[in-house]
């Protein structure tokens, strides 16, 4: 656009220079004419002299003040003895000063725009006018100024006078049209000098230079299509994109490893956060490999957070599988786990152990005391049992044992002792108490269930309790 408006300023400027100079002509001729105007073969000679001696002008006409030609130049032209009528010769007549006319369409039927120059008499009256017409078509010196302009790249130049009619331009069959549907062209009248996108009449986009011409108001302009300006620059980006490439790609897969390993133990440690209650979940978060500051810290927090899980879901299943007062298992742990048995096929004994009239014992010392003695009295049972068995207390004073993997003799042996034990210990405050036990035993090959093998214990409990209490009996 700017080398565009360089090239539009300096046409404007050499054009300015050649309509001033053949002004210029054209004053030294009139002043020169100032007592010649009834010689004929005089005015005949300087119309000729301003034609042929320099290529400024198609044509040169010197008309008495009336409009009447008085010489014309080439003669062929047939115009002397004449009445000028055209635009120009009738305001040149009116206002009686130099001036360049505004392009329009002359006597002969030419597009032209004309100089003219006034002719004054020694006594300053006015006389009449030289004028020197530039055929906007033909050759001339101007048309070599602004109308031949070879481009590769689709560029070309063109004029346009104050009424946005166009006097050069490439296509000739354009020149005198009045340019309506170009969007730059209010722009460049306002400012004369400059450079605009804009989009030409064919709805091509332009980047366009212009300049002012001063002494007419024309307007040069050269402009360029944008698609052509660009499109050395979509060559340059394809080469720089080419050879950024590998440099671009192994930045992409270095940022894309570093991304990785960022990322992985971040992963990792989320994935685990997702399965916190899985087993050995501390493990696997301890395996992680936390390479760096805060993935480890984020490791540390989770660690915590997962210990602090773990203890307080030990609590809740201690709180739940336990009684409270004497810490022995309740009812359903006792179940759980000799479901568990049973599924194993283990063979176990059942020990249904109740005290003798504890009603007494509270009624007579308290529940309190009553208390402590449940709680010694686990204590004992406890000291019957072997790493795998199991104590319960499944009732207010009933508790049972279960010991595994035995059968009935021995249990029945461990029973007595256990019942002798009960019996000879001294309770703190009540003395000496008893206990009844009933013994039931499960094996797979008898097939009972287990609360089938509880009712039997129950059973024989109950029957220990009618044949007198403080006595153990085995289930039949
Ligand atoms: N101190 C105390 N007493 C309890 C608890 N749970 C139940 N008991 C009492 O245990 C007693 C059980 O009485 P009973 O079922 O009549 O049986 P018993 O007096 O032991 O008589 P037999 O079993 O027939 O020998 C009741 O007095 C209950 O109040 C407890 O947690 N603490």
């Amino acid at each position: 656009m700017e080398v565009n408006r360089a090239y539009a300023s300096k046409l404007a400027k050499t054009t300015e220079l050649f309509l001033l100079s053949s002004q210029k002509t054209l004053a030294y001729s009139a002043d020169s004419l100032s007592n010649k105007m009834q010689d004929s073969n005089w005015l005949q000679t300087e119309a000729n002299r301003l034609k042929f001696q320099i290529d400024s002008f198609n044509s040169v006409v010197i008309s008495d003040n009336t409009g009447l030609t008085k010489a014309a130049s080439p003669e062929t032209l047939n115009l002397v003895g004449r009445k000028l009528t055209s635009a120009g010769s009738v305001r040149a007549l009116e206002e009686k000063r130099a001036f360049i006319s505004e392009a329009y369409i002359s006597t002969l039927k030419n597009l032209i725009v004309v100089l003219f120059s006034p002719i004054y008499g020694e006594g300053q009256e006015y006389l009449g006018f030289v004028s020197g017409s530039i055929y906007l078509k033909d050759d001339n010196i101007l048309k070599e100024l602004l109308g031949e302009h070879y481009y590769k790249n689709g560029s070309y130049i063109y004029v346009v006078d104050r009424e946005q009619r166009i006097l050069y331009h490439p296509n000739k069959a354009r020149i005198g049209e009045i340019v309506t549907d170009n969007t730059g062209m209010a722009r460049m009248q306002e400012t004369k000098e400059g450079g605009v996108l804009l989009t030409n009449s064919q709805g091509i986009d332009m980047l366009a230079g212009y300049a002012d011409v001063p002494s007419t108001g024309w307007i040069v302009v050269t402009q360029s299509p944008l698609e052509s300006s660009l499109l050395p620059l979509t060559g340059i980006m394809e080469q720089v994109i080419l050879r950024t490439m590998p440099l671009a790609m192994l930045a992409f897969i270095f940022i894309w490893f570093f991304a990785r390993a960022i990322s992985e133990p971040l992963q990792q440690l989320a994935d685990k956060a997702r399965h916190i209650n899985s087993p050995n979940v501390s493990v696997d978060i301890e395996n992680i490999n936390t390479w760096y500051m805060e993935s480890l810290k984020l490791k540390k927090a989770l660690l915590s957070g997962v210990k602090l899980i773990e203890t307080q879901i030990f609590e809740l299943r201690k709180d739940a599988d336990t009684d409270p007062l004497t810490g022995a298992d309740n009812r359903r742990s006792l179940m759980f786990r000799l479901n568990q048995f049973s599924v194993s096929e283990m063979p176990f004994v059942v020990l249904a152990l109740d005290i003798d009239h504890f009603k007494r014992v509270n009624d007579t010392f308290g529940h309190p005391i009553g208390d402590e003695v449940l709680k010694r009295m686990t204590d004992i049972i406890r000291s019957f049992s072997r790493a795998n068995d199991m104590v319960a207390r499944t009732g207010g004073e009933e508790f049972v044992l279960v010991l595994k993997s035995m059968d009935v003799k021995n249990a029945y042996k461990i029973a007595e002792r256990l019942r002798l034990a009960v019996f000879e210990e001294e309770f703190k405050t009540v003395g000496h108490i008893s206990v009844s036990i009933g013994i039931a035993h499960w094996r797979v090959s008898d097939s009972i269930t287990i609360d089938e093998t509880l009712s039997l214990a129950d059973k024989s409990l109950y029957q220990a309790k009618q044949n007198g209490r403080n006595q153990c009996v085995i289930a039949s």
